[in-house]
């Protein structure tokens, strides 16, 4: 089995302080820790096996559990009868091979790893020997004094991509460090003080779960019976799962021979068969939640009881599939008490009016007894219950979310549609997947049933079947330009650059800037030039800072703010290098008024910048960044004659400050920022961005244009 490693606490008998180990471990599996290491330098064998046999009882197969360093009191532990799963090992203690030999080949067996020659070694040993590296220090830390030096997280990411063992991060690591050490590639967190000394270890784990789930792709199974049709069964919930963002996966229970009209036949393979599948799932893959539908029999049913009590998913969403619209019951009395034992594995059950009345073993007569009745079964069965109105009579759809001593309410009127097949499978997938991403109960619920609405109203424009016909899954995805293949950031950037490709020959064939680059530029025009330049700067800083205002990342906004001041420094340069008796020029030059073409350019840019619309703005603000780094390289390069290099050029000093390589870099995160930014907004957004980019481009030409031309 491929193990969770996403969040793994190491204890620490001082940080745990008065709370006491036991305790702190209860409480941080209780919040989602999933692997938890006993680790105590100063213990003796025996006493470390004694804390195994006690930690074992209080996980009780919710997490796993290893020892650091201590292989004797593992297997002592073990001898007595607790489940210790495996050891975490350093490079300097007992070997690997030893760890694996007398632990069997389902441990857990760690290694720590932090250089190159740690890795080769690692990959040296035979295959399978260890199960992932503790890798670290991502940053320095007081809890292990003698770490090796940090590796940060660019360092981190460089070992995890060389590593195909999986990598979890240690040392240092805070909850702020989540989504940033998963995208470098981690398989798990390794924290000791940001658990053992949190208030409230529960909340803190909890915490880091909702943000690790929030940092990644949930891989979703669903383990339901098939509907060729495509409108309900593992079909819908494929579907279902990949609509709310989640990869799914599916383990079929039994063929049906079905379709819009109703089920013909059904065929149950062996259970053999079934945990074949399921095994092959958790031997390979790290399963983020679990959505059950039809089981079929108690046989099956109990195949999935024990698989789940071996893998123990963290998230487990059950639609108790037993009794069909029509009313009639599908599973026989033995299977319906089976999946009663099945309901205490789950997190959130899902059950239309008839399997609830079946689940509670009474009738269930409207709205408010259902709440009742939803009060009911999840008290009994330790899981929340969403309790489903969508087989209520009467103009009214409300669902509620029933658990924990709460009931959340969701009102919504019936939408007017016979395509209702596979309504509940789907309902219940997207919430796994939900649930998944991080996202609160209540909310998880919520965004999936605007989801199921969404796609029940669209669901008419499907055509398929002539009796209830499914719902639309991917809907909102369609209406959203979901079907336009996304450009990347950089297809962005090269498409745009093509696209002002006649502007900028026509820029470069200016006399403004042809007389500009050989030196021969009279210098009234020179200097008028300069002073728009300065009343362009002023407004331009202006719209910088209105960027800097709305970005939506603290980078973006230091970046623009960053821009905003260059501008001011810039204009105020202007003023102290020309306005000088030896350059000649007047005050009053300098106070100017604005000609034509520098008002028309700043209205375009103030105009983007008070819509409020960040992604247009930047893109208007685009341009004179890059034009000018364009310009000034190539400039500076010789490619409009040797003499613009030349110092003793007239002009040296303007010609200098645009081939500035601090520019030049400032331009590249410009691009980088606008680019990426493009890459993810809808198709209609973009072409706002490209517009407002291309005619940002073309009053920057004109501004060229303007010291000979008007
Ligand atoms: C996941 C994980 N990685 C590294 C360690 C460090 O273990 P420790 O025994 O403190 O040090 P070494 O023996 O590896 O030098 C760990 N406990 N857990
Ligand atoms: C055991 C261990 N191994 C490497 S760093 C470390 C301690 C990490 O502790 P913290 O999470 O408090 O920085
Ligand atoms: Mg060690």
């Amino acid at each position: 089995m491929i193990a969770d490693l996403s969040l793994y606490l190491v204890t620490d008998p001082e940080l745990c302080g008065e709370r006491g180990v036991v305790e702190t471990v209860r409480q941080a599996v209780d919040g989602g820790v999933r692997v938890v290491q006993l680790r105590d330098k100063k213990a003796t064998d025996a006493e470390t096996a004694a804390q195994l046999i006690e930690l074992s009882r209080v996980i009780d197969g919710r997490a796993l559990l290893v020892v650091n360093d201590r292989l004797d009191a593992a297997l002592a532990a073990r001898a007595a009868g607790a489940r210790v799963d495996g050891v975490h090992l350093g490079q300097g203690d007992v070997s690997v091979l030893r760890a694996r030999a007398e632990l069997g080949a389902g441990a857990l067996i760690g290694l720590t790893a932090n250089s190159r020659a740690h890795l080769d070694a690692a990959l040296a040993l035979p295959e399978g020997s260890v199960d992932y590296l503790g890798v670290g220090v991502i940053r320095p830390t007081k809890t292990k004094p003698d770490h090796p030096p940090a590796l940060g997280v660019d360092g981190f990411r460089a070992f995890a991509a060389a590593s195909p063992l999986p990598c979890v991060a240690i040392g240092g690591v805070g909850i702020d460090d989540t989504e940033v050490l998963r995208d470098a590639g981690a398989a798990g967190l390794a924290v000791v003080s940001a658990l053992c000394t949190a208030p409230d270890p529960a909340v803190a784990a909890a915490a880091f779960v909702r943000q690790w789930r929030a940092a990644g792709v949930p891989r979703v199974l669903s383990i339901a019976g098939s509907d060729p049709s495509g409108g309900a069964g593992v079909q819908a919930d494929l579907k279902s799962i990949a609509a709310s963002g989640g990869f799914g996966m599916a383990v079929i229970t039994a063929l049906t021979a079905q379709n819009t009209q109703g089920v013909r036949a059904v065929h149950v393979p062996p259970t053999g068969f079934l945990r074949e599948q399921l095994d092959a799932i958790s031997d390979d893959i790290v399963i983020d939640a679990v959505k059950i539908g039809m089981l079929a029999n108690a046989e099956v049913i109990r195949t999935v009881i024990d698989w789940l009590d071996s893998v123990r998913p963290p998230i487990v969403v059950v639609d108790p599939v037993m009794v069909a619209t029509s009313g009639d019951r599908l599973l026989d009395a033995e299977a319906e008490h089976a999946l009663g034992e099945l309901l205490t594995r789950a997190d959130v059950i899902t059950p239309n009016l008839g399997e609830l009345a079946v689940l509670v073993g009474r009738d269930v007569h409207g709205w408010d007894d259902a709440l009742a009745a939803g009060s009911v079964l999840s008290a009994a069965v330790g899981a929340r219950v969403l309790v489903k109105g969508g087989h209520l009579v009467g103009a009214d759809a409300p669902d509620a979310l029933v658990g924990d001593g709460a009931i959340v309410e969701f009102e919504g009127a019936r939408i007017a549609t016979g395509n209702t097949h596979g309504t509940g499978c789907s309902l219940s997938s997207a919430l796994a997947t939900r649930l998944a991403r991080g996202e609160a109960p209540a909310d998880a619920v919520a965004e999936a049933r605007a989801w199921l609405r969404e796609s029940l109203r669209e669901s008419e424009a499907l055509a398929v079947g002539q009796g209830h016909g499914p719902i639309s899954h991917f809907a909102g995805l369609w209406a959203r330009g979901g079907l336009e293949t996304r450009p990347t950031a950089e297809d962005i950037a090269a498409e745009w650059w093509a696209s002002i490709a006649d502007i900028r020959s026509e820029i470069d064939e200016l006399p403004f800037i042809r007389a500009l680059a050989d030196g021969t530029l009279d210098r009234d025009a020179f200097v008028f030039y300069l002073a728009q330049d300065a009343l362009y700067l002023r407004e331009y800083a202006r719209v910088l800072a209105e960027a800097s205002r709305l970005a939506p990342t603290s980078a973006e906004q230091a970046f623009w703010a960053n821009s905003a001041h260059g501008s001011i420094v810039g204009e105020l340069e202007l003023h102290a290098s020309w306005l000088t008796p030896e350059a000649g020029v007047s005050a009053a030059t300098f106070a100017a008024e604005h000609a034509p073409a520098t008002l028309a350019y700043l209205d375009h840019l103030r105009a983007t910048a008070f819509g409020g619309d960040y992604a247009e703005l930047i893109a208007a603000i685009l341009p004179c960044f890059w034009l000018y780094d364009d310009l000034g390289r190539r400039l500076h390069a010789g490619e409009f004659g040797e003499y613009a290099r030349d110092p003793r050029h007239p002009y040296a000093s303007w010609l200098a400050t645009y081939a500035d390589p601090a520019f030049e870099q400032a331009t590249v995160q410009a691009i980088a920022y606008v680019s990426q930014t493009a890459a993810t907004v809808t198709p209609e957004r973009r072409t706002i961005m490209r517009r407002a980019f291309e005619t940002a481009a073309a009053h920057e030409r004109e501004f060229f244009a303007a010291p000979l031309c008007g």
